[in-house]
């Protein structure tokens, strides 16, 4: 399933502006835009007095929509703004808000305050002033609720340019942007509604959504339910937390190969100790999962190139990719291969520049011919051929030991059952987000993995 739509600040002037070429008037979008705002937050909040921040742009127009709205639903609301607006559609709004504007410096705070200072046209930090302003007003309000996005937020690569003030609720319009998601702007956000606005808008960005999963049917067996073989590290323990995802994820067969037996593993995952190349020839294997619990040594670098050649579609995770940052290539063809780096393992595999998290993420996809998960707790997908997709992580208790072999195990699973590689990795992060929740804040990845089967069940 699709999740929703993202589009950054540019690609959402651009749908306006061909909306407004269209017939429809940036006033009519921005009356929608207000007076849905206005609704989201009398639903919220209830009816309890108002202060609208208002800038000069057209985030600020919206504000007057919002005051006038709340206004005519008998809210006691004030305004107060940074200065006259800069736009001819921010300036009818503001007379036809027609009551007093305070000025920003001198305003009484308000139980609910509304941030309409700045949106998709932040361009800088706010100025020290209003900065303090702004925070000194949340300080004091019971709610606080942004326009478009809190003031002080960089749209696409959800940076902080000032002090941003943590907001109850967020009301954006016609899609979700990428600050929306990406941290550290995306904890400021409170409950998101996207309002609609009339725009269309389509993009290759987006959320990453609840993925559907087919039920066993009757013709079912375990190879067509997928076959995982993971091969284990020195570390085997590792291995044994993704083999047993692959399996609660609902792999048909697990193998777990290892130099020793693995002890504490459920009796159903398969286990030859020995070799962990054994079978490897199996044209049954429907993803082989490597790098958990393995070391950047002789045996690791051997492994990593028989896994290579396999031709069988790869789980490639830690030890595997400091292997491949120390030179090893991936296959020149064959299944796309999935890698599942954490900060510090992309910035060795691909360093640390180039703008936002989705557009590193894009140009390393693009540059290995591979699935990017790059994790966090922004998780980022993103697949050679330009799609992206961001997980709205909501379970921040995920950064523990472990975890990330739980992820791998899942993905692994989800390619097995024949998902393509980036619909495999987007519905493992959702699989692994949705787990984590229902396990609860003190976790541990063996948690995870019990909780799998349930997050499974929501997606049938
Ligand atoms: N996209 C849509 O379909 C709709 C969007 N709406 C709303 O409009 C805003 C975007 O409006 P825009 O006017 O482009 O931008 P802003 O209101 O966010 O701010 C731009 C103005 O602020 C100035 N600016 C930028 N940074 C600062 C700063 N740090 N301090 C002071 N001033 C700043 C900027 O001028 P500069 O030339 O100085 O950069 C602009 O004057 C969107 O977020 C929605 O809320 C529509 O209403 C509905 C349709
Ligand atoms: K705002």
């Amino acid at each position: 399933m699709k999740g929703r739509v993202i589009l950054t600040a540019g690609e959402m002037r651009a749908a306006e502006a061909r909306s407004i070429a269209a017939g429809t008037s940036v006033e009519t979008l921005m009356e929608r835009a207000g007076q849905a705002a206005a609704a989201a937050i009398r639903r919220f909040a209830g009816p309890m007095p108002a202060l609208v921040l208002c800038g000069p742009g057209n985030n600020g127009g919206d504000g007057y929509v919002v005051a006038r709205a709340l206004a005519a639903a008998g809210q006691d609301v004030r305004v107060a703004a940074t200065g006259e607006p800069k736009t001819a559609a921010a300036s009818a709004a503001r007379a036809a808000w027609g009551r007093e504007v305070h000025a920003l410096a001198d305003v009484e705070p308000a139980p609910l305050l509304i941030d309409s200072l700045f949106g998709t046209g932040l361009t800088r930090g706010l100025l020290r002033d209003a900065a303090a302003e702004l925070e000194a007003l949340a300080g004091m309000a019971r709610i606080t609720a942004a326009i478009d996005l809190p003031s002080g937020i960089s749209t696409d690569d959800g940076a902080i340019l000032s002090p941003v003030p943590d907001c109850d609720l967020t009301v954006t319009f016609q899609t979700l942007k990428p600050a929306h998601l990406l941290q550290p702007a995306a904890r400021h956000m409170g409950r998101i509604v996207v309002a609609d606005i009339g725009i269309e808008a389509a993009s290759d960005l987006h959320e990453i959504a609840r993925p559907r999963l087919a039920a066993p049917g009757p013709e079912s067996h375990k190879f067509t339910r997928g076959l995982v073989t993971v091969i284990a590290g020195g570390m085997a323990g590792a291995g044994a937390l993704s083999a047993g995802a692959a399996l609660r994820a609902g792999a048909g067969a697990v193998r777990l190969q290892a130099r020793e037996p693995v002890h504490g593993v459920a009796a159903a995952i398969i286990q030859t100790p020995g070799d962990p190349l054994d079978r490897i020839d199996d044209k049954r294997i429907g993803a082989l999962l490597l790098g958990p619990g393995l070391a950047p040594d002789d045996e690791g670098r051997a492994l990593f190139e028989a896994a290579a050649g396999s031709g069988h579609p790869l789980v490639l995770d830690a030890g595997a990719l400091r292997i491949l940052a120390d030179g090893a290539a991936l296959p020149a063809a064959g299944p796309t291969a999935i890698l599942t780096p954490h900060e510090g393992e992309f910035a060795a595999l691909f360093g640390e520049d180039g703008g936002s998290k989705v557009e590193r993420a894009r140009a390393a996809a693009a540059k290995v011919g591979a699935v990017i998960v790059y994790k966090g707790p922004d998780t980022v997908v993103a697949a050679p051929d330009g799609r992206a997709a961001i997980h709205a992580a909501t379970a921040h208790w995920l950064a523990t030991a472990g975890a990330g072999d739980v992820l791998a195990g899942t993905i692994a699973a989800m390619r097995a059952a024949g998902m393509a590689a980036f619909e495999a990795a987007c519905a493992g992060i959702w699989l692994h987000g949705r787990a984590a929740a229902l396990a609860g804040p003190f976790l541990i990845a063996d948690d995870l993995i019990a909780h799998l089967p349930a997050a499974c069940a929501e997606c049938l």
